[in-house]
């Protein structure tokens, strides 16, 4: 492609050079650039792109985008300034892949929580139509029978738009995704075009990057104004209220969801068990018996979610019926594990205070025995550590029988003095413990001490494959641990 082609609608502070020269691909790091590249140089958390520019050059790339006044060494090498690399990566991906999200139904979940839930309840609803739909999140990208691991549940720019473009290549026209704060304030979805936008909640998370619930608000909020079609709101969460107030007189359409407010779409005549959850959905085409097969109050507003998406996409409500009941377990998210025994393991990526807090008062609704509960606190390397161990702790005295505290992914943090915050509070509230750094440990622990009827919680790790020790990723798969684990569990059978 040419260079001027790639860089059509892009805002420059200033250009140097030929931009008719044709151009190879775009890479925004170094080790990843070939002979013609147009390198991208990125200001980074850890690191600096800028300081890469000239390994960039020898490597073969010939223009370069960067934002700062760098000394480039080399001939015939095309400079880009612009304001910001991470806006200008995500058009110049859009152009090369001839903007392919111009071709795709977007929808784009963000929220806290639910937006993996709700990926996977929307897809199935929308596969009852015989429309081919794809995923991008947490778990992967789903394209057909292909599943691929992302670096980020939101991947970069570049990443996105090749993924958009593969999507296309499937003859698929349905895109269902989770749209990170991260990503929204990164900029690696600055040049999506969305169809649907959904809001789920907000509940303290990511501070280390946002510093505020504010900043972490403004974040999610930004997603509104990409939108073309719908917005779905939750009308029960705080945040969500907030949201409605700002994008109400916005030209997308929009439509809430919820159980307590007034909503567009709401549920009544809710039933609980183990087995899921039932209600009757409301909508404004009529009402639906709907069946969700995961527990919880959560499982409710994730599936209402759903169900605001699909009647966004005009949706037949026997479509909506069979697509929700279709979904049997999500990876991860409050899965049950099949083990044979009279206690019951169930895994959840809970990893905020809200989140830990929902999944025990999910459980709470069905366990006829103890709650025995496992869980760590990542690192986030951040002031707001301390405030969240102390919180994690504080649900867990609070819901639990008995917390095993044990490392989730302490990363380069001491995960000693993650335990010893987490235990502070779980002492201070008077709730049982006993902490065991080795997380396979700790997990054998629950099992070995468990009685009938007994309900544990691994919560944290969800889906994830590793865990992070240092800087080392340690294959770690939590639902083969719990089978073997409990294969070897003698006392009951
Ligand atoms: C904190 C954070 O968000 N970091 C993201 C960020 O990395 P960074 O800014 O730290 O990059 P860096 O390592 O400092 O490098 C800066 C630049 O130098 C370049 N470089 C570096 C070394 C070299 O030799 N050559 C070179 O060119 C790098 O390629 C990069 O362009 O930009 C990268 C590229 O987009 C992301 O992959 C990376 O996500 C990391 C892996 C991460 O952990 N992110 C998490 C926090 C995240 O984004 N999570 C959300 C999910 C949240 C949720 O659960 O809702 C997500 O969407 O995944």
């Amino acid at each position: 492609m040419q260079l001027s082609t790639l860089i059509k609608g892009l805002d420059f502070i200033e250009i140097k050079g030929d931009i008719n020269k044709e151009i190879s691909s775009i890479a925004y790091d170094s080790r990843k650039v070939i002979e013609n590249s147009v390198f991208v140089a990125i200001s980074g958390y850890r690191e600096d792109g800028h300081a890469y520019i000239n390994e960039a050059i020898k490597k073969g790339a010939s223009a370069i985008i960067l934002e700062k006044d760098i000394a480039i060494e080399g001939n015939n090498i095309t400079i880009l300034k612009v304001q910001n690399s991470r806006k200008a990566l995500a058009k110049i991906s859009s152009n090369y892949y001839h903007n392919p999200s111009d071709s795709l139904n977007i929808v784009g979940i963000t929220g806290t929580n639910g937006k993996t839930s709700i990926t996977y309840l929307v897809k199935s609803i929308f596969e009852q139509t015989n429309r081919p739909t794809s995923l991008i999140g947490t778990i992967g990208s789903v394209i057909g029978d292909q599943i691929t691991e992302n670096k980020n549940t939101t991947p970069e720019s570049l990443e996105l738009q090749r993924t958009f473009s593969e999507i296309l290549k499937y003859n698929i026209e349905t895109c269902i995704m989770e749209v990170s704060s991260h990503a929204l304030s990164l900029h690696r979805v600055a040049a999506c075009s969305f169809n649907t936008g959904v809001f789920t909640n907000l509940t303290p998370d990511h501070l280390e990057l946002h510093k505020s619930m504010d900043e972490y608000f403004n974040a999610k909020a930004e997603l509104f104004k990409m939108t073309k079609d719908y917005n779905v709101v939750n009308a029960d969460d705080e945040y969500g209220i907030k949201l409605i107030k700002r994008i109400k007189n916005y030209e997308t359409k929009l439509i809430t969801y919820g159980i307590e407010n007034k909503a567009d779409i709401y549920a009544t005549d809710i039933r609980y068990s183990v087995e899921g959850v039932k209600y009757v959905a409301n909508t404004p085409k009529g009402s639906i018996d709907i069946h969700v097969n995961i527990p919880g109050t959560i499982y409710v507003y994730n599936s209402l979610a759903a169900i605001a998406c699909a009647y966004c996409n005009n949706i037949d409500l026997i479509d909506i019926q069979k697509g929700i009941n279709a979904v049997k377990y999500i990876k991860g998210r409050f899965e049950i594990v099949p083990t044979g025994k009279d206690y019951t393991v169930i895994i959840d990526f809970a990893h905020t205070e809200d989140a830990l807090e929902k999944a025990l008062t999910t459980i709470k609704q069905f366990a006829k025995g103890r709650i025995i509960l496992v869980f760590g606190v990542y690192a986030p390397g951040a002031e707001s550590g301390k405030g969240k161990r102390r919180g994690m702790g504080k649900v867990a005295a609070k819901y639990a029988d008995l917390s095993i505290v044990t490392s989730d992914n302490p990363k380069r943090d001491n995960p000693e003095l993650i335990i010893a915050d987490i235990t502070e509070s779980i002492e201070e509230e008077n709730g049982d413990y006993v902490a065991i750094i080795d997380r396979k440990k700790a997990i054998r622990y629950a099992i070995e001490n468990s009685r009938k009827d007994d309900v544990i919680l691994i919560a944290g790790k969800g889906h994830e494959t590793t865990q992070i020790i240092g800087d080392e990723a340690i294959p770690f798969n939590e639902k083969e641990i719990v089978i073997e684990l409990v294969s070897n569990d003698q006392k009951t059978s």
